[in-house]
């Protein structure tokens, strides 16, 4: 078995939504990044490429790179999912924690399980995604931004 965690974090920005898990989450604001700021997606491949020892995301995916200019985060778990598959692994399970005031996560959960686990190639029972506030403390707490944290436990498989 292998174990990894990963974190992430967007500041607010200009739009009218935010990305979670794949899932377009209707918000005042948008995220400042350089592909679509997947927070809940970035921190899962870094989970996913810590317990695999294989860098992290930008290691896979520069933010110096045109190609990943606005890209969908998506093809970043599934890159992610297909290097878990080339050594032998396959998802135990996953648990995401989304940390923000807003948007409210609750309501987009069973989506973005559904999401990830079309993408990771498992059963949705294998992955948890839930969101804290930080009682208005903090970067997140002032709505400045979202974080996601995650750790991702891979079989032999
Ligand atoms: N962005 C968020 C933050 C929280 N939730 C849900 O609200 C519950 C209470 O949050 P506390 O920080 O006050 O513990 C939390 O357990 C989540 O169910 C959410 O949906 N979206
Ligand atoms: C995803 C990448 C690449 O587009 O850029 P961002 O969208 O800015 O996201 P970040 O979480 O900073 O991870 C680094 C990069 O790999």
């Amino acid at each position: 078995m292998r174990i990894g965690q990963g974190f992430d974090v967007h500041a607010f920005g200009e739009g009218d939504h935010v990305m979670l898990g794949g899932v377009r989450v209707p918000h005042e604001r948008g995220l400042v990044a350089h592909s679509d700021g997947d927070v809940v997606i970035h921190a899962l491949c870094d989970a996913i490429f810590g317990a695999l020892a294989l860098g992290d995301i930008g290691t896979h995916f520069s933010p110096r790179d045109e190609r990943w200019r606005g890209a969908d985060s998506r093809q970043f778990l599934r890159h992610a999912a297909q290097l878990m598959k080339q050594q032998g692994y396959r998802l135990g399970n996953v648990d995401v924690t989304v940390i923000g005031e807003a948007p409210k996560v609750g309501p987009h959960v069973a989506s973005i399980r559904e999401c990830l686990a079309a993408d990771l190639g498992c059963d949705v029972g294998r992955i948890s995604v839930k969101a804290t506030t930080t009682e208005k403390l903090g970067f997140c707490g002032r709505g400045e931004g979202i974080a996601a944290q995650a750790c991702a436990l891979l079989e032999h498989a």
